[in-house]
């Protein structure tokens, strides 16, 4: 009999483990381990780098509790000499007493001007390493993300990370020395007592241990909210003119409220989980501590201690209980770090653009300003996230000295072929290049993209003065450059009798001026770029036809190599161009005059 139930505990023993093991093993085929290891590692080399600021910090904070655990001695030896316990002159205690507590808020001072330098170093050192490493990503693959998310991981992320990483280590160094002071003094003292003082620490343990992976929860879903709050905040303000136009601000409030209520959501569901966890753990450290008071009295009562002691006893079981709490708390400072680290890798894990040929792309601009480039696609199939088919086997040529003009009815796939030679997106098959006449070819990509003056649709003037905004394409230029650029792209008329002139304030996104007026400045500004490769998406469409043609015009005047590729609707464009190009139902095919012809009676 006695042998069955011993096979059965084995059993039961080996089934555990098994359990157990196989737990371990689930989280490192999940590949869960490798990324904590990962998130840790990638946390450490910000850090690493103020090693020795940091050690300082740590340093302070183990003084800090090598003193707390020396007051509480101290006050032993105070309670026994006015008690007339000990033989130790009362002022020399008093003195003691005095000067252990003044040490402490010199260290505490010390410690929170170590730290606030700290974190403002590593959190602005990781904001800028991931704001650099953002904007040489891959386009393609930061497309995904929407900016109020991003701006959200360089800020709010960041900042979690930076601050749980320096409240981690200093904490955890802080915590583990008063925790192993108290034990130590304690045992030293009376061994029952410390096993009783940590008797609630395998409960508070499991406890943590349990909670953990809610806590995750939590913070994911917290950083979540926070960034499409952030995403909302930034898209209202953006559009507020439209948002007032439309009347709609009763549905933006609605909107509001929902992500307002959403956080609140979140914030009251963690504070009860924490709330409770931390009823919890106080609930069984106040039995130990009416537990640890018992006792000292009654030792008290039986001559084995003295007054001091027992106060000192007292003093330290609390001391006990709290760094053991202390440590336990570390894990939620861990969670944080991690859920933040994890969202800011996972983008800066994505692929960057690759800079091969930017010295050949050099050479290749600056013998384009005599000979000119030409740009060609052959063969090319493009498909949005490998399944949306733009088009098939299309091909293309924009040669120096010639305006290039790419038509077809909205969505066919205009935009998207611009964004292909300027490498933002990449061919699913085919050749996209460009070149000198006679001379060295590159294939597109981001070193390429130095070629290219861009004016994108939709407005791109920065907050600033109009000189400010031109000198973003050359900043070595001068008055009179600006002011041909702006000659040429007929916006001169204009500034020129502006109060400020040149230092006339653009406010955000250009406010201050009209649609048209914005598109001439983003065009002088694009000129003074002085690329051989000139692209205009739907430029000039808010021009009059007279303007769009003097525009036009001097753009080839100024610069007789250089190449201009527009996308455009309107028929007045044509009768410039080379060659006319038409994107229509998935082909892409060059339009002769009799096709003209018939999307022109079209209109
Ligand atoms: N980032 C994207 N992801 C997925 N599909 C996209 C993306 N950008 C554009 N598309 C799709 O690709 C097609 C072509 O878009 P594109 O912007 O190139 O058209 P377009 O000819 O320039 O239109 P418009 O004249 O209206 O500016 C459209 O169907 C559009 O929905």
């Amino acid at each position: 009999m006695e042998n069955t139930n011993l096979a059965e505990r084995d059993f039961f023993f080996l089934r555990e483990k098994m359990r157990k093991q196989n737990r371990v093993w689930k989280k490192i085929k999940e590949g869960k381990l490798k990324k904590l290891t990962a998130q840790l590692l990638w946390m450490y080399l910000y850090v690493r780098r103020y090693w020795l600021l940091i050690a300082f910090y740590v340093l302070l904070g183990a003084s800090g509790s090598v003193l707390s655990l020396g007051f509480s001695l101290v006050t032993r030896d105070l309670v026994d000499a006015v008690t007339g316990m000990n033989t130790k002159g009362i002022g020399r205690v008093v003195a003691l007493y005095v000067g252990v507590g003044v040490g402490q808020i010199f260290v505490n001072a010390v410690k929170t001007r170590i730290s606030f330098q700290i974190r403002l170093k590593v959190t602005n050192e990781i904001r800028a390493d991931i704001y650099e490493q953002v904007l040489h990503t891959d386009w393609a693959s930061l497309a995904g993300y929407r900016s109020g998310d991003l701006l959200f991981r360089v800020n709010g992320d960041a900042g979690a990370v930076a601050n749980s990483v320096l409240t981690f280590l200093p904490n955890a160094v802080t915590a583990l020395i008063s925790f192993g002071g108290a034990f130590v003094i304690m045992v030293s003292h009376d061994p029952a007592m410390a096993a009783l003082a940590l008797a609630g620490g395998p409960v508070s343990f499991l406890a943590t241990r349990c909670t953990t992976r809610r806590l995750r929860r939590f913070q994911r879903e917290n950083q979540e909210v926070a960034s499409d709050r952030t995403v909302f905040d930034q898209e209202t303000f953006q559009n507020l003119q439209f948002i007032k136009a439309f009347g709609m601000l009763n549905q933006v409030t609605e909107k509001f409220y929902h992500i307002q209520r959403r956080a609140m959501d979140v914030a009251a569901r963690q504070n009860r989980f924490q709330a409770y966890r931390m009823m919890l753990t106080s609930l069984i450290g106040q039995g130990i501590g009416y537990a640890c008071y018992g006792f000292a009295i009654y030792r008290l009562w039986q001559g084995e201690i003295t007054y001091g002691t027992m106060t000192m006893f007292v003093g330290m079981a609390g001391a006990l209980r709290g760094s053991f709490n202390s440590i336990l708390s570390l894990a939620p400072t861990a969670v944080r770090a991690c859920v933040s680290a994890e969202r800011i890798m996972e983008v800066v894990s994505l692929p960057r653009e690759l800079l091969e040929d930017e010295e050949a792309a050099k050479r290749m601009k600056e013998t384009g300003r005599q000979t000119g480039v030409y740009v060609q696609m052959r063969a090319v199939d493009f498909a949005y996230e490998g399944q949306k088919w733009v088009y098939q086997k299309a091909d293309f040529e924009a040669n120096p000295g010639e305006i290039v003009a790419l038509i077809g009815p909205s969505g066919q796939g205009k935009t998207t072929t611009l964004n292909l030679l300027l490498g933002l997106y990449h061919p699913s098959s085919g050749d996209i290049r460009l070149g000198n006449p006679g001379g060295e070819s590159l294939e597109i990509s981001s070193s390429t993209r130095c070629m290219f003056s861009y004016i994108p649709q939709g407005n791109t003037l920065f907050s600033g003065t109009i000189r400010e905004n031109m000198l973003m394409a050359k900043p070595q230029a001068g008055e009179e450059e600006i002011i041909a650029a702006l000659k040429s792209a007929c916006a001169w008329e204009f500034v020129q009798k502006l109060e400020d002139g040149l230092e006339t304030q653009v406010r955000e996104r250009g406010q201050r001026f009209s649609e048209g007026q914005k598109q001439r400045l983003s065009i002088a500004r694009a000129l003074l770029a002085d690329a051989p490769v000139l692209i205009l998406d739907e430029a000039t469409s808010a021009l009059d036809v007279v303007t769009e043609r003097r525009v036009l015009n001097n753009i080839i005047k100024r610069e007789p190599y250089r190449t201009v590729i527009v996308a455009a609707h309107r028929p007045s464009v044509f009768t410039l161009c080379s060659r006319v190009y038409k994107i229509q139902d998935g082909g892409f095919s060059q339009v002769d005059e009799r096709g003209l012809q018939e999307f022109l009676e079209a209109f």
